[in-house]
């Protein structure tokens, strides 16, 4: 075998990561210059439209990021080497320089081991330097060698410093993320993972993977990424277009349902009733009780002629359609042209001739037809719908005291002048669907999904009907008021109860002292989940207890100082309360509400005052748990409060 000259082998894969970029770069010249020449070569304007738009996106899906690595791995199969990277990569004669990281070769990069090489000799992994090759490190697994979560290109990756958004994680995916981003498009999935273990990683992957191998149809159908809150959502950003995924929707569910804005706030006990999902069944029932049956025949006069239908018929028609199961609104006008298509045929047999569209227009709309419609099947808005339960709660469903918590104290004058709350608008969600189909997503994401109401839940079923779904979420985390203790009910909201729950357990973010603290949470949380083990051995953990509570802020203010001398990302996360009075004047440091740091991670975590977190809301052991684990690097907590009994022993 001949040496192995390092220095050489370095030097030809930089000469191949310089020539791959301007493979690339000429890749996009040629998309650029079709974009430009598109409306000239294009037969008529309808094509020159849709072929700019798709040159428009494949330029943008084409742009080269010189901070991140065009490809990071390459595996050595059959003597020939395959780079894979972040997209294809094709030389002038089409021959491919990097593979996609979602091709069906690459995805042995993830998954080959020494158990089962899959043909990979080597696996080889690129250390990096704000783009820069600087190193590398190989896995002979032809020769049994295998380095897993040892790998020291991946530990440095894990232990990067964190500034600004979320990042993607294609150079370091593990075999058991790999295993959900490759599902089946078929597939609905639950990921129930402990903090940091890459839920929201794996979601972001998987749409990535999704539209790279079934573009044409979701492309169609959309992708759909539900995240709970702008911030979050914010944050996650960035991640789908470095992976080349421009068209990707991200909402919050109040964005997906946010018909009207959102005026008033309701009492906590009237928000609770207005999330049960018993309210699905009071806005069914009281929509279909509308539907009368008719007692009178319909006479129409048409010129010289008067046609006539009777009472039975019309019943006949109105039982026919309501067995159909149809959306209300399509089986009103199911109903309507039934009514017309008779007078239709009554008056084909009395003139012979066959009236025209304008004609069975007319007959659609004469004061007979559509005095009938409404009194059988009459028209209804999800607001108005949704505003009569709220004037009058029906009886059946709901107690005297859930009816009165919902009931408005003082009845709008007209249904346009409502002021609805986040709820309501929930619920005209709900009654929209009742009312007609919502279109479904090819693929909806929905991530931190153990904090979705039941009703909230159904919202988002409505927008997957048609498709799968991933499901992201930690029990332990829950701190809404109707939390989900097991996933099997939330699944069942969502319209996919049989999508398999995968655990996931190595922590990617926090670091192994931290994970124990916030672990001895754990038993108090009422939930029955796996402890996160972490793959980080490097954190520190930081117990300050300050002796006079009104030293609680400048004691924070000390630890400021001292995170501030390291590199990364420093937050102060306090009970929602102390927010306003702790300023920090420093851009690298954010003073960030408990409520508010779902999702997030920073590189030193302050947490400032545990028992009030803990006070401030019913949920707030989950709180607190959610809080100690947003820490890459380093978790001071400062007390002057004592801390809840659990953590007592780390003081
Ligand atoms: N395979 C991986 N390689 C490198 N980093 C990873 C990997 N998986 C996850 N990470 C990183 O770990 C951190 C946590 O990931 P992520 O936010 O997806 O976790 P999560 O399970 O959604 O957490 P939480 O429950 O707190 O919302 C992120 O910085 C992510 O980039």
């Amino acid at each position: 075998m001949p040496a192995f000259d390092l220095d050489a082998e370095l030097s030809a894969e930089r000469h191949h990561l310089t020539e791959s970029r301007a493979a690339l770069a000429r890749m996009r010249g040629r998309a650029e210059e079709l974009f430009s020449t598109g409306d000239r070569v294009a037969g008529d304007a309808y094509t020159a439209e849709q072929l700019g738009r798709h040159m428009a996106r494949r330029v943008k899906e084409l742009a080269d990021d010189p901070t991140t690595p065009l490809f990071f791995g390459r595996l050595d199969i059959d003597d020939a080497a395959y780079h894979v990277g972040r997209r294809h990569v094709t030389d002038d004669a089409g021959e491919p320089m990097v593979l996609d990281w979602r091709a069906p070769l690459s995805r042995s990069f993830y998954r080959a081991s020494v158990r089962d090489p899959q043909g990979v000799a080597t696996r080889r992994r690129f250390g990096f330097v704000l783009g820069e090759l600087t190193s590398f490190e190989d896995e002979h697994l032809d020769r049994g060698e295998e380095l897993g979560t040892k790998s020291r290109i991946l530990t440095a990756e894990i232990e990067r410093p964190r500034v600004g958004p979320m990042r993607d994680i294609v150079a370091t995916i593990q075999p058991e993320q790999d295993e959900l981003v490759r599902a089946d498009l078929a597939d609905s999935i639950c990921v129930q993972g402990a903090p940091g273990t890459g839920k929201t990683a794996v979601g972001l992957h998987r749409a990535a993977y999704l539209l790279y191998l079934h573009r044409e149809r979701l492309r169609r159908s959309g992708v759909l990424i539900v995240g709970p809150n702008t911030a979050f959502l914010s944050y996650i950003a960035a991640v789908l277009p470095a992976l080349g995924e421009v068209e990707v929707q991200q909402a919050t569910v109040e964005e997906l349902v946010g018909r009207f804005p959102v005026r008033t706030i309701d009492s906590p006990a009237a928000t609770l009733v207005k999330n049960d999902v018993r309210m699905a069944d009071v806005l069914a029932k009281t929509l279909w009780r509308k539907l009368t049956k008719p007692t009178e025949p319909i006479m129409v006069s048409d010129g010289s002629y008067r046609w006539r239908i009777d009472a039975e018929p019309l019943r006949r028609i109105v039982d026919e359609a309501r067995r159909e199961n149809l959306p209300y609104k399509v089986g009103r006008e199911r109903v309507q042209s039934r009514v017309v298509a008779l007078l239709q045929r009554q008056s084909e047999y009395r003139t012979g001739n066959s009236p025209g569209e304008g004609w069975l227009r007319k007959m659609g709309k004469v004061a007979p037809v559509t005095g009938f419609l409404e009194a059988a099947w009459p028209a209804v808005t999800p607001e108005s719908l949704v505003a009569e339960i709220l004037t009058d709660p029906p009886e059946g469903l709901l107690s005297d005291e859930e009816r009165d918590a919902i009931r408005w104290a003082k009845p709008p004058k007209t249904v346009r002048s409502a002021k609805f709350s986040a709820a309501d608008l929930v619920l005209i969600d709900e009654a929209a669907g009742l009312l007609e189909r919502e279109t479904s997503f090819g693929h909806v994401v929905v991530d931190e999904a153990q904090d979705l109401s039941p009703m909230q839940a159904r919202a988002i079923a409505r927008r997957s009907e048609h498709g799968s779904i991933t499901v992201l979420g930690d029990l332990a985390q829950g701190t809404a008021p109707w939390a989900a203790a097991e996933w099997q009910t939330t699944l069942g909201h969502l319209g996919k109860p049989d999508a398999a729950v995968v655990p996931l357990t190595v922590g990617f973010r926090v670091p192994a002292s931290v994970v124990e603290l916030a672990n001895r949470l754990l038993p108090m949380l009422g939930v029955d989940v796996p402890e996160a083990v972490s793959l980080r051995r490097d954190g520190d953990l930081v117990i300050v207890p300050v002796s006079d509570p009104s030293d609680l802020d400048a004691a924070t203010l000390t630890e400021v100082t001292a995170a501030l001398t390291h590199e990364g990302s420093v937050a102060v996360i306090a009970a929602d309360a102390a927010v306003e009075r702790l300023v920090i004047d420093n851009p690298r440091v954010e003073v960030v509400p408990a409520s508010m740091v779902k999702g997030l991670e920073y590189d030193h975590v302050i947490v400032h005052e545990p028992a009030d977190i803990v006070d401030a809301e019913p949920k707030g052991l989950n709180r607190l748990y959610v809080v100690l684990t947003r820490a890459v690097s380093r978790l001071s907590v400062v007390h002057a409060k004592p801390l809840p009994a659990p953590l007592m022993k780390a003081a």
